[in-house]
């Protein structure tokens, strides 16, 4: 029961692909597997190990503490390249350190210490989890009102609830340009412009858009932005996060950790913090190295294939997936837990089902396909458009209305996993 669209098309796709060669350049150990959740963990580049090893037995084995001259500003160049081909800023404007929800609370920190006579925080009442706690707890501590703007979690927030809110007491708005569930994609530069009007500041969360969707930081007037870098960055679990504050801005934040990686003549071990003037006052200690290393190979993949193809592929993708899912799958009990159309989403698309948890489970055993879960009944599929290939797409989801169809799942208990 194939109707809706051939097997072929999807073939015709990949044989047109001008990325395809890309796929080559992953680690995939069992072909047969199909993996749609990059948009959680990115796959492992075929370089990566041999770059760890040499780290590893050259630098940590060989070099020892020596290695720290060599080491110390991979955080900053690596920055540096993220920033010109992939976010949009400047030479200075982005450093990796940290995790996402320690940069945020950083930024967001030193955001609020800077806009004094302002006492509100708005965020999106369904944001992923991380930010909208970091954010109570920067509210409860500072005595400020925290406005949980409400928004469709099929769709994404909508600019007029935004725009009613933007009051004279707004210091900072937190968003993610594109929503961890629905995959919907805010337009960065209206959100700008509509705060700016209103006097507050902007930071935004990129870790679902960067190294999927073209951002440009610059052009689109933003001030601050975090973002993690082992989803379509591929940098590998827990590899450090990103942050971004646009130049002008470094002399008038300081955030709230002020460790010695922010500090001027770091190995004078003054007595007194005295941040640096540029970007690395955004720092705060020691890096996880071997993490902080993984990125170099996979960034290298990024900037070789382009965000604006990977984004031309990403949209190919979706459109596939919107096809089949809405031949094969609407007729079993799925309805659309995203944007109607790709150009409104990031690179991933959510189905809702009643049971979803089981097919999803059930998914990732025989029927080997990886896509992940979201409560309370959805199921969020990732495309990944450096190893995701167009046939990839339709094996899944004909695997996923087979499942389905023949209620497989149905006989197995449903319990929740640790980790989803
Ligand atoms: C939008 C968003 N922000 C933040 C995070 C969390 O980042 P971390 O746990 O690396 O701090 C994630 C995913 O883990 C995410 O999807
Ligand atoms: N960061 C993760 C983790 O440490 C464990 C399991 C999953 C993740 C994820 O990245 C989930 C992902 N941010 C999400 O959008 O749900």
């Amino acid at each position: 029961m194939e109707g809706g669209i051939p097997r072929a098309v999807a073939e015709e796709l990949d044989a047109a692909d001008p990325l395809a060669e890309f796929r080559k350049r992953f680690v995939i150990t069992d072909p047969e597997l199909v993996y749609l959740d990059g948009n959680s963990l990115g796959r492992l580049p075929a370089a990566t190990s041999d770059l760890l090893r040499e780290v590893v037995e050259k630098g940590w084995g060989g070099g020892l503490v020596r290695s720290w001259q060599e080491w110390i500003d991979w955080g900053a160049r690596l920055g540096d390249r993220l920033a010109a081909h992939v976010l949009g800023a400047r030479p200075g404007e982005v450093v990796i350190s940290d995790s996402t929800s320690v940069n945020l609370y950083k930024l967001a920190g030193a955001a609020l210490d800077a806009a004094r006579g302002r006492n509100t925080v708005l965020m999106d009442a369904e944001d992923f989890p991380t930010n909208r706690y970091v954010l109570q707890g920067l509210a409860e501590q500072r005595g400020l009102r925290l406005h949980r703007l409400p928004s469709d979690l099929d769709g994404g927030l909508d600019l007029g609830v935004l725009r009613s809110a933007l009051d004279r007491d707004v210091a900072l708005v937190v968003l993610s340009l594109v929503s961890y569930r629905s995959g919907a994609l805010l337009d960065m530069a209206k959100v700008n412009e509509l705060a700016r009007a209103a006097g507050a500041r902007v930071l935004w969360d990129l870790s679902h858009a960067a190294g999927a969707v073209p951002v440009d930081l610059a052009a689109a007037g933003a001030e601050l932005a975090v973002g993690c870098t082992y989803k379509y960055l591929n940098g590998g679990p827990g590899s450090p996060a990103f942050l971004y504050v646009r130049s002008d801005l470094h002399a008038v934040l300081r955030q709230p950790v002020w460790g010695w990686y922010g500090q001027r003549e770091q190995f004078q071990m003054g007595p007194d913090y005295d941040p640096v003037p540029g970007i690395e006052r955004f720092l705060v200690s020691t890096p996880p190295l071997l993490s902080l290393a993984a990125i170099d190979p996979a960034l290298a993949l990024v900037e070789e294939a382009g965000v604006d193809r990977i984004r031309a592929k990403g949209l190919l993708l979706g459109r596939l997936a919107d096809d089949l899912a809405a031949a094969w799958l609407t007729p079993l009990g799925f309805r659309s837990a995203s944007p109607g159309t790709p150009e409104q989403r990031g690179s991933h698309v959510s189905l809702h089902h009643p049971d979803a948890w089981r097919i999803c489970q059930t998914l990732a055993g025989d029927a080997k396909v990886v896509c992940d879960y979201r409560v309370p009944d959805r199921l969020r599929i990732g495309l990944s458009p450096l190893y995701t290939r167009f046939t990839d797409v339709w094996d899944a989801l004909a695997r996923l209305r087979e499942v389905t169809a023949g209620r497989t799942y149905a006989s197995r208990p449903a319990g929740l996993a640790r980790v989803t």
